[in-house]
């Protein structure tokens, strides 16, 4: 389970938009949320778009892996469909929020992978939330209002990108990937296959 987080803007939406077109083995957790659909947003593919009724009827239900309030609307990471690509064998990317990702932390520990996307600085996250041109003014201010303090954080992951570039910035999180997939407890099957080797074959 990879998880991305960073203050609203800094870019995570935009490098696991590409991670997903490089990396076939990698497949987008799907949140539900009861924020309104922006411009070029897809249901089903972006968010789940329910009502407030429906998200509290999925938690009645325990429907949810993990759920949050950030800023002023709720978000849930709906268990099913992570449990089909973990069967499947994939790798689930999560762009979700601290407290999310906390929560993970707490059930999953030893399958999770953080990574923490800091912006180039306040400027250029203020004029990254402006040039996105999807949400009002005053969303905007609120994003920026909460930023220090989603950025305080940052030490509880594993890993820090710094966003200046995105293209290094894909390439890093694919790195940590990489390296990801081939630490020792994660190989399936290596046991076996020492042994073999052991034994000569
Ligand atoms: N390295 C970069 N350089 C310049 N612009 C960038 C960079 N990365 C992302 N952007 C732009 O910044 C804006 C915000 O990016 P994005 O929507 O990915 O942020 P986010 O962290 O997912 O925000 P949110 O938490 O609100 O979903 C977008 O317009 C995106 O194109
Ligand atoms: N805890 C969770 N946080 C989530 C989830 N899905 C998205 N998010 C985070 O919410 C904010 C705002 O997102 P936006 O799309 O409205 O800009 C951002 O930090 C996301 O990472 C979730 O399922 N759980």
């Amino acid at each position: 389970m990879l998880v991305l987080s960073s203050p609203s803007g800094a870019g995570k939406t935009t490098i696991s938009r590409r991670l997903l077109e490089l990396e076939p083995q990698l497949a987008l957790s799907v949140s539900a949320t009861t924020r309104a659909k922006r411009p070029g947003e897809t249901a089903g593919v972006d968010y789940h778009f329910v009502d407030p009724t429906e998200f509290n009827l999925m938690i009645n239900r325990s429907e949810f892996l993990e759920y949050a309030k950030v800023f002023d609307n709720y978000y849930g990471t709906p268990k099913a469909q992570v449990a089909r690509e973990i069967a499947r064998g994939r790798d689930i990317l999560f762009d979700i929020d601290w407290q999310g990702t906390q929560q993970l932390a707490h059930n999953a520990r030893e399958d999770l992978v953080s990574v923490f996307v800091l912006p180039p600085s306040t400027r250029e996250l203020e004029r990254r939330l402006h040039t996105r041109a999807q949400d009002s003014a005053e969303v905007v201010a609120k994003r920026m209002a909460k930023a220090a303090d989603e950025m305080s954080h940052w030490a509880e992951y594993d890993y820090i990108i710094v966003n200046h570039d995105i293209d290094s910035s894909v390439e890093s999180v694919r790195a940590i990937l990489r390296a990801e997939r081939l630490r020792r407890q994660r190989q399936i099957g290596l046991t076996d296959f020492v042994k073999g080797l052991r034994e000569g074959q």
